[in-house]
């Protein structure tokens, strides 16, 4: 098998790799199954949303990471049960309107759709709050971050680092909802060349007059920033209609026309929110003992419950055919079933 012999030559040369990912916290013992590029670690005893775990040791991201810093390389990644809806990529110029476009809808659809809030160098605005608008930063401190691989990308934007954190968009999934992204041009086409799908919309402007006149009103930028955002503002509208990156350009000319197409183009005209939509993925808990097995794409993992007099076997079927997602980030597409008592369900 070509990842044993890797890891074996690995714990050979006693190479140390760096490690990228959220790590698991310890447990009291764990199982681990050996596939083609990746471990899957189950930890015993351990609660449901923290059972699963996979070790990557030859994805494409491991092989991207290896190769930009030089070094071996593994990432943790959390296995989670059933899939998420594809996040959402806003972008557009400043001023142009995503910030009002994406408040609309999450004020319209409160349950279905969740904020992705980036880290900023940028000094905070008036009405700007810390963990909600953005995670504000020192730059050394992000810098060692986007180091250790916390970011799903990041950018420079006018003159200050902007960054999507992985936990950024999968709190968001994990909380059932839909993740929308509001980023620029250049944070867009390093998530569209990474492993996250989503869908992309850029906005554009009427006119730049009328950007203009956006920026100025809104009189949250000195006169130097209003600048220097209309002077990049030229190159993104020029990026976001030309490259292949966007699905599709909303022009937000009369804001509730261009809302309405927004919720036109993600299915959601004459959409009455209702009751939240229950999007919590089923749970399963793995007892303490349990062996574990594998036959092709399916993980058979038994677990042995003493009753009073009888000790009883049951077992649970995980499918790890249809695999979404993994480092950075969690790795979803998991399905399970129970073969024999369902006492082992929460
Ligand atoms: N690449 C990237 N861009 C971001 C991120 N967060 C915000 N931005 C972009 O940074 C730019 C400046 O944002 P901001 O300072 O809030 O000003 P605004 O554009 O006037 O709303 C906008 O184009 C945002 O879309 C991020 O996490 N990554
Ligand atoms: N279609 C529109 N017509 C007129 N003003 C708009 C429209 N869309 C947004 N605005 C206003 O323009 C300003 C910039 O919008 P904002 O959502 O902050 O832009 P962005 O997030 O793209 O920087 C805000 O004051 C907002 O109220």
């Amino acid at each position: 098998m070509e990842l044993a012999k890797q890891l074996l030559s690995l714990a050979k040369k006693r190479v140390h790799p760096t490690v990228l990912g959220t790590k698991p916290l310890s447990c009291n013992g764990h199982s681990a199954v050996l596939f083609e590029n990746r471990i899957l670690v189950l930890k015993k005893g351990s609660k449901s949303d923290d059972q699963i775990w996979f070790l990557e040791v030859d994805t494409e991201y491991v092989r991207q990471q290896r190769k930009k810093l030089g070094t071996e390389v593994v990432a943790w990644s959390k296995g989670v049960i059933g899939n998420a809806e594809k996040p959402i990529v806003i972008s557009g110029p400043s001023g142009v309107g995503k910030g009002t476009l994406i408040s609309m809808l999450m004020k319209e659809f409160p349950s279905m759709f969740g904020f992705s809030v980036s880290h900023t160098t940028r000094a905070p605005r008036n009405m700007e709050k810390d963990g909600v608008h953005y995670h504000f930063t020192e730059k050394s401190v992000m810098e060692k971050e986007i180091k250790s691989g916390k970011f799903l990308e990041f950018a420079s934007v006018h003159g200050n680092l902007y960054g999507t954190s992985v936990e950024a968009v999968e709190v968001v999934a994990d909380a059932g909802k839909r993740c929308i992204l509001d980023i620029d041009v250049q944070g867009a086409r390093s998530v569209r060349a990474s492993s996250l799908e989503a869908i992309f919309i850029f906005v554009c402007p009427p006119s730049m007059e009328e950007l203009e006149k956006r920026l100025r009103d809104r009189g949250t930028e000195t006169e130097e920033q209003i600048l220097k955002r209309l002077r990049n503002a030229q190159a993104e509208i020029e990026q976001g209609k030309s490259s292949n990156i966007f699905d599709f350009i909303l022009y937000n000319d009369n804001l509730e026309e261009c809302y309405d197409r927004l919720k036109k183009l993600l299915g959601l005209d004459g959409f009455v929110a209702t009751s939240p939509k229950s999007a919590a993925p089923r749970e399963i808990n793995l007892p303490t003992d349990h062996s574990v097995s594998k036959i092709d794409d399916k993980i058979i993992i038994s677990c042995i419950s003493s009753g009073l007099d009888k000790e009883s076997k049951n077992s649970i079927m995980l499918d790890v055919s249809s695999l979404k997602g993994g480092a950075p980030g969690r790795t979803r597409g998991l399905d399970f079933q129970v073969i024999g008592s369902m006492d082992q369900l929460s």
